[in-house]
């Protein structure tokens, strides 16, 4: 059976489809099947795995969340399951904030997303789950749908801003709805050690957390390649597979899972 992860933050920018993405790509390196879900209207994953026109598309994760509402069928995998560079995934578009607002009158709204993604435990060694910078109605969904969650921080932007009401939902829906729910760990994105900033909100979130979330032993780095790769609609991993991006996600890759025996 699958592991699902939700890649979240309440914040915007902080690394988490760039993280969703390559973490996929390192997974499937690895030999594992994987399926990569974007839950965020914006359709940023979507768009790095190559799809242009996303308001065209017509099998979106917005489109089974839908069907999922009206308790109607859901179409076979084969139909909304797109594959690219060994990656399995679920595209999103614009279509999802349309979901997100008749979410908020539905009756057991959080389990819309699980019961879409348990019956792919199955099929899959890893679910990934990219979401949006809220911490509304598709964020609960993803929280109520996964196992673990990897919160990214950007500690170039005020990285503690919002921490803490982050957990505090992630702990809430713990208790409310998802119990299995647990907290792989904080994965500290965009670093440039160099500057005196990125040192002093780094340490800002060990002194806060450490003891309490595990934080990742790895930082991803801030490289133009990671820019460069998605504007190639790549992994960096597969676009400069030597840039310290690469090798820092595919570290973080390995921590992730070394646990999991
Ligand atoms: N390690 C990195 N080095 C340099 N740029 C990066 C790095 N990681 C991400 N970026 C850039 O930062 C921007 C935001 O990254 P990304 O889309 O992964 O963040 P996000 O948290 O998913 O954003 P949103 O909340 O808007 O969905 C992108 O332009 C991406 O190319």
């Amino acid at each position: 059976m699958g592991k699902i992860y939700m890649v979240g933050s309440q914040k915007g920018g902080v690394g988490k489809t760039t993280t969703t993405l390559n973490l996929a790509y390192f997974l499937q390196k690895m030999g594992k099947k994987v399926l990569a879900v974007d839950f965020d209207s914006q359709a940023n994953l979507t768009a790095c795995l190559g799809i242009v026109n996303t308001g065209e598309l017509e099998n979106t994760i917005g489109h089974l969340m839908m069907a999922e509402m009206e308790d109607a069928k859901l179409p076979a995998p084969k139909r909304y399951i797109r594959t690219k560079e060994g990656i399995d995934f679920i595209p999103a578009s614009i279509y999802l904030s349309v979901v997100d607002a008749k979410l908020r009158l539905e009756m057991g709204a959080e389990k819309m997303l699980s019961g879409i993604l348990e019956p792919l435990r199955e099929k899959y060694d890893y679910i990934l789950i990219d979401t949006c910078p809220s911490l509304g109605t598709l964020t609960i969904n993803a929280l109520a749908a996964a196992d673990d969650v990897i919160i990214t921080v950007n500690p170039q932007l005020l990285a503690m801003m919002g921490m803490q009401d982050f957990l505090k939902t992630v702990m809430k829906i713990k208790r409310r709805i998802n119990p299995k729910l647990e907290i792989a760990g904080i994965l500290l994105t965009m670093c440039d050690t160099r500057t005196k900033l990125c040192k002093v909100l780094t340490e800002q979130v060990e002194d806060c957390f450490q003891g309490q979330v595990r934080i990742f032993e790895t930082r991803i780095p801030n490289t133009v390649k990671v820019g460069e790769s998605i504007y190639y609609s790549m992994p960096v991993g597969q676009y400069s597979l030597k840039s310290s991006a690469s090798i820092a996600y595919w570290k973080f890759t390995k921590e992730l899972i070394a646990d999991e025996g």
